[in-house]
């Protein structure tokens, strides 16, 4: 007798996943391998930004007040007494009349409360005229305009991209305590699978998933170990599930979770004595998505169909690696788009539709790219976003309001609301 499954709500089936991740600790890294790690710390400044009061331009470093009553008919004369280079300072103070011809990024000589851009002077022989008189701190980088010390400017839990690498080297975090990153096992199931250099033959179809999930990990710079493909066969797929799980921190396998005779991966999860926290989840592809959980191990079932596996990953297995890695917002980024063409299909879970986003005149729209089964391979290459459907007995049309949740973005979110 076939068992009959019973769906639970995504939001249900992703709340269980969650709750079931283990973190994985921190390490130092240098601050050059740290680009998509997750800051295991907080990035607190450690002194002001910039460190000291700076000139925003080339120009010259002068006292405002000596610039009062400047005019187009009465133009103000500066005798410039040296200059100043970023990288270097003043020899003295400046007093009345003078200035330092001084040029951006260059910290401001004593006495010097504005900065005139060379444009807005004439030079003669030994200095220069202004037309205008100027105001104390004007054109001055001031000293912690940009961040004071002590103040928290980066939480843990944070992806490190390149600006936040930026803010570490201004701090000299020469290391930095990041969060581990896992190691993922791959491995796909299937007697019908054949290599991707292999030529067609009847019956057989190329492993495509293997492949996609790899480069799925790689996107969000995670490793994975290739466990190569498996026939449909109990005792050499449990044997070999085994031992992924020894060598990695946690195992994603592709097909073999649905009902058919020779869906295997149910009964690996008994003989392992895995805890099976659901098989059957109300969305569409990726209902049969299967995620199990052995000591602090999880074993994440995707379907073999394409789709249904591409997706399976991108809302259950992402978060959760992120979520494992100490990231605080693991949750693709949803926006609001209008629905680029019609999709009459209702149905009675969630549906998930590979789609396209773009900025048009009417703002963005998101449209389905293409064959949308479950089974569909063509719509997962042309797709960069997911868009979401409601269950429910109707369809949807061209215009409509639609979620839309943005595939491979830096900056996540901390919770759907699916
Ligand atoms: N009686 C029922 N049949 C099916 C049900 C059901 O509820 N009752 N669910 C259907 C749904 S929905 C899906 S999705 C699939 C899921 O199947 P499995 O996850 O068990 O995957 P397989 O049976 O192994 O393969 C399904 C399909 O995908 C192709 N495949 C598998 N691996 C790969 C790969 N690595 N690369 C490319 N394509 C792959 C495979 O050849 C099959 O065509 O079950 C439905 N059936
Ligand atoms: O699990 Mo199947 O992919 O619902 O479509
Ligand atoms: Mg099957």
């Amino acid at each position: 007798m076939v068992e009959i499954r019973k769906p639970i709500q995504m939001a249900e089936a992703v709340e269980r996943v969650m709750s079931h991740v283990h973190k994985l600790g921190t390490e130092m890294l240098l601050l050059e391998d740290t680009y998509g790690r997750v800051l295991a710390e907080p990035i607190i400044a450690k002194h002001d930004v910039p460190p000291f009061d700076r000139s925003p331009y080339d120009g010259f470093a002068i006292r405002a007040a000596d610039s009062a009553g400047a005019s187009g008919d009465a133009r103000k004369s500066f005798q410039v007494i040296g200059e100043i280079g970023a990288g270097h300072v003043a020899d003295r103070s400046i007093e009345e009349g003078e200035s330092y011809r001084i040029m951006t990024g260059a910290l401001i000589p004593e006495q010097a409360d504005a900065v005139v851009m060379l444009e807005q002077t004439v030079e003669n022989e030994k200095g220069f005229t202004l037309r205008k008189p100027f105001e104390a701190g004007e054109n001055i980088s001031r000293q912690g305009e940009d961040a004071k010390k002590g103040e928290r400017l980066v939480e843990a839990g944070t992806v490190i991209h390149p600006g936040t690498i930026a803010l570490l080297a201004t701090f000299g975090y020469s290391q930095v305590r990041v969060a581990k990153r896992p190691i993922a096992g791959v491995l796909s199931t299937g007697t019908e699978l054949l290599d991707v250099a292999d030529g067609l033959v009847p019956g057989k179809i190329r492993n495509s998933n293997g492949p996609m999930i790899r480069a799925q990990l790689t996107r969000m710079g995670v490793e994975s170990k290739s466990y190569g493909m498996m026939e449909d066969d109990l005792d050499a797929c449990t044997e070999i599930v085994e031992r992924a799980l020894q060598e990695t921190d946690f195992l994603i396998t592709t097909g073999g979770v649905s009902v058919g005779d020779y869906d295997y991966l149910p009964a690996i999860y008994e003989r392992l004595g895995a805890e099976v926290l659901f098989n059957k989840v109300a969305m569409r592809p990726g209902s049969v998505t299967t995620v199990a959980v052995l000591g602090e191990k999880l074993l994440f079932g995707l379907s073999g169909n394409p789709s249904a596996c591409f997706t399976g990953f991108e809302l259950f297995t992402r978060p959760a690696i992120l979520s494992m890695m100490g990231c605080t917002a693991p949750f693709m980024p949803r926006i609001q788009a209008k629905l680029g063409d019609d999709f009459k299909k209702a149905n009675p879970f969630t549906r998930f539709v590979r789609a396209s986003w773009s900025m048009t005149s009417e703002g963005i729209v998101a449209t389905p790219a293409g064959f949308n089964k479950s089974s569909a391979v063509s719509s997962i290459a042309r797709g960069n976003c997911i868009i979401v459907l409601p269950s429910g007995t109707r369809g949807f049309e061209k215009g409509m309001t639609v979620d839309v949740l943005l595939l491979g973005a830096e900056q996540g979110v901390e919770r759907w609301e699916l």
